[in-house]
């Protein structure tokens, strides 16, 4: 019964692979420390030094930690630099998971979760946004990610793989203990950014546009905390074993993707005077041109794994979400 963490050196696989451990359950984190920091690796939890694309040492990892399952987190996920480099991601992302899901089926690995993204749905075209949305990504990690879901179902019906796809929104947040937090080089995140300069390590927050259809001009977004992101995969994990031990024939377990966000959405602007409160500093504004690919708005319905997997995010205040932020990037 044991998990393998890809990414577990980073920002959301450290706070799940911390969430199982803490629950009592077997995890192994590979991770080859590309944007993952070992700071970030929870104590007391194997770790192997490697690449998603290494078949031969999937296999070993499988076959020698009694693997059943995978969080797969390992990804490139910068949007900009995925528009100057389209391959890199085609290759890291799509090609990558590949190996990871045949040597799987090769090895008899059944249950996956996938980190995937608001990224995959492209341009809103009806908000909130649920799953049943069009997916027209509209730069290559969106595409990389939704290559990945596309190719899901056709392991599943060879090979019997259940899946699950978690599209996350704006991850945010960190571990209220402090254990764990965001940390990404270069970061290109708004909570994150904002926090480097109530901390001097930056001037000031530049605010990518202030002419978006919104009623301050500034983008929404939706900020889901990352524990609740962590308790979702393991709540994802229980659903697929459960729905097997229950007898479901294969047709009936509902492998699919599902949504993960507050439902809540936050302009820029209010993002940054809750952080002013939170932190008793002035965050100095710097106003620039619109950032290519950004939407103006994005807002998820987290219906479905709340029905389906008795999911509720318990860490949706907004002031929430930046104060465990701010405990840890001052650490
Ligand atoms: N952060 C967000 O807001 C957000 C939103 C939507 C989706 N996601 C997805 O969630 C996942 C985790 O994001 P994150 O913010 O924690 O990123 P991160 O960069 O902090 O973590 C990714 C980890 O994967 C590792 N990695 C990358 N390529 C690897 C490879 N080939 N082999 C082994 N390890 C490899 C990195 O070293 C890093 O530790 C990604 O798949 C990302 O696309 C993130
Ligand atoms: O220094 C900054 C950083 C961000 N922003 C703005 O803040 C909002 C949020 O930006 P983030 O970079 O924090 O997050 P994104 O919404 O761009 O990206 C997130 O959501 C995407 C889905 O569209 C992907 O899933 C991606 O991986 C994930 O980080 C955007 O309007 C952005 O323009 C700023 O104004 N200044």
């Amino acid at each position: 019964m044991t998990t393998l963490i890809t990414g577990g050196a980073g920002y959301i696989g450290s706070h799940t692979a911390l969430a199982l451990r803490d629950a009592g359950q077997d995890v192994v984190i590979l991770d080859d420390i590309s944007t993952g920091f070992h700071q970030l690796l929870p104590s007391g939890v194997p770790f192997i030094e490697g690449d998603i694309g290494d078949s031969t040492l999937l296999q070993e990892v499988f076959q020698s930690y009694g693997i059943n399952s995978v969080m797969h987190f390992a990804a490139r996920s910068l949007v900009g630099e995925s528009m100057q480099e389209p391959g890199t991601y085609f290759l890291a992302n799509t090609a990558k998971t590949a190996t990871l899901l045949q040597t799987m089926a090769q090895v008899g690995v059944k249950y996956f979760i996938l980190s995937s993204t608001a990224a995959v749905y492209g341009e809103p075209r009806a908000l909130p946004i649920d799953e049943n949305h069009p997916l027209q990504p509209t730069n290559p990690y969106g595409l990389s990610k939704k290559l990945i879901e596309d190719m899901l179902p056709w392991f599943e019906k060879a090979q019997g793989l259940q899946w699950i796809s978690l599209r996350y929104f704006n991850a945010a947040g960190a571990d209220s203990q402090g254990r764990s937090g965001e940390m990404h080089d270069p970061e290109t995140h708004l909570i994150p950014n904002i926090l480097k300069v109530a901390l001097g390590e930056k001037e000031a927050l530049q605010i990518f546009g202030n002419d978006y259809p919104t009623p301050d001009g500034t983008c929404i977004r939706d900020y889901v905390h990352v524990t609740d992101l962590a308790k979702a995969h393991m709540q994802a994990l229980e659903y697929l074993r459960a729905s097997e031990k229950s007898g479901f024939s294969r047709n009936d377990i509902c492998s699919g993707p599902m949504n993960l966000g507050s439902s809540s959405g936050y302009s820029v602007l209010e993002v940054i005077e809750t952080a002013r409160r939170v932190t008793q500093h002035p965050i100095p504004l710097q106003w620039s041109p619109r950032r290519p690919g950004d939407p103006a708005v994005l807002v998820a319905s987290n219906e479905k794994a709340k029905e389906v997997l008795q999911w509720q995010p318990e860490h949706n205040n907004l002031e929430t979400i930046i104060e465990t932020a701010w405990r840890f990037a001052r650490k």
